[in-house]
């Protein structure tokens, strides 16, 4: 099998006496979307915030492309992390920008491109996710779920090699939650981008990815393919797949 992009190695996590990650190892290959799944509070977006860097592990390693993060100057895991776009669960959106000025951020923020180009970028994505009736207002102005969408619009914007999504349909009625998911799976076709996923959105969330990760008190349960989860014998994993919500 081909060398992981990004590997945890027996990470552990603790917060003063909240042991949180207790020996996570898991593998992510490039081009696939891996989806992480277990109960609320698991661990699940610590986990994502080691990945890019918003978290320190206590121990274990971590590698991108094989190398330790811990063997990389700043300078190199800057370089690697420039391929993340994540989208935070609670959106992260600016309060004093509108919708319009959030998405084209990432953009700008490159310096990069032309106003135009910036405006055409924003503009078509505003419109494939429907939200360019949204473009001069403000995040507070906003249902839950098109600032979700918004959210989405911003972390695909800049076409990154990597994408973390952190609960992106969480709040979204049936009929969008699908549309998020469909757009995901678009554009990874499209753009070939890796995606790590973390959902309770089970089972529709197995529909678009090649991988999947359980996490249950702090450790990796299992990790593979959805054939090869269903065949686990655990009454946890059973529950999981089944559609149970383990909240
Ligand atoms: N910055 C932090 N400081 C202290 N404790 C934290 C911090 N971040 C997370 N935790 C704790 O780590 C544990 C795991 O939290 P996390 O948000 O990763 O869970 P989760 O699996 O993503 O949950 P959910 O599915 O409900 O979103 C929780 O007990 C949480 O209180």
């Amino acid at each position: 099998m081909a060398e992981p992009l990004i590997e945890f190695i027996d990470v552990e996590k603790s917060f003063g006496d909240n042991h949180v990650l207790r020996g996570v190892s898991l593998s992510i290959y490039r081009g696939e979307i891996t989806v992480i799944i277990g109960k609320s509070g698991c661990g699940k977006s610590v986990l994502l915030k080691h990945i890019i860097g918003l978290m320190q592990q206590d121990s274990g390693l971590i590698k991108f492309e094989g190398k330790c993060t811990d063997d990389m100057t700043r300078s190199e895991q800057r370089t690697f992390r420039k391929k993340f776009s994540y989208m935070f669960q609670d959106n992260a959106l600016f309060d004093s920008l509108t919708i319009f000025q959030n998405i084209a951020l990432p953009l700008s923020e490159k310096g990069l491109f032309s106003k135009e180009s910036i405006a055409g970028k924003v503009n078509e994505i505003m419109t494939t996710l429907e939200i360019e009736q949204t473009a001069s207002s403000y995040p507070a102005e906003l249902s839950g779920g098109m600032k979700k969408r918004v959210a989405l619009a911003r972390a695909l914007i800049t076409k990154p090699e990597i994408i973390l999504f952190d609960e992106p349909t969480t709040g979204l009625d049936p009929v969008r939650k699908n549309k998020v998911h469909q757009m995901i799976r678009d554009y990874k076709d499209v753009f070939g981008f890796t995606g790590v996923v973390v959902s309770h959105e089970i089972p529709d969330i197995f529909e678009i990815s090649q991988r999947i990760v359980m996490i249950d008190q702090g450790k990796t349960v299992i990790e593979g393919t959805l054939d090869e989860l269903v065949q686990f014998d655990s009454d946890l994993v059973k529950s999981f797949i089944q559609g149970h919500k383990l909240r």
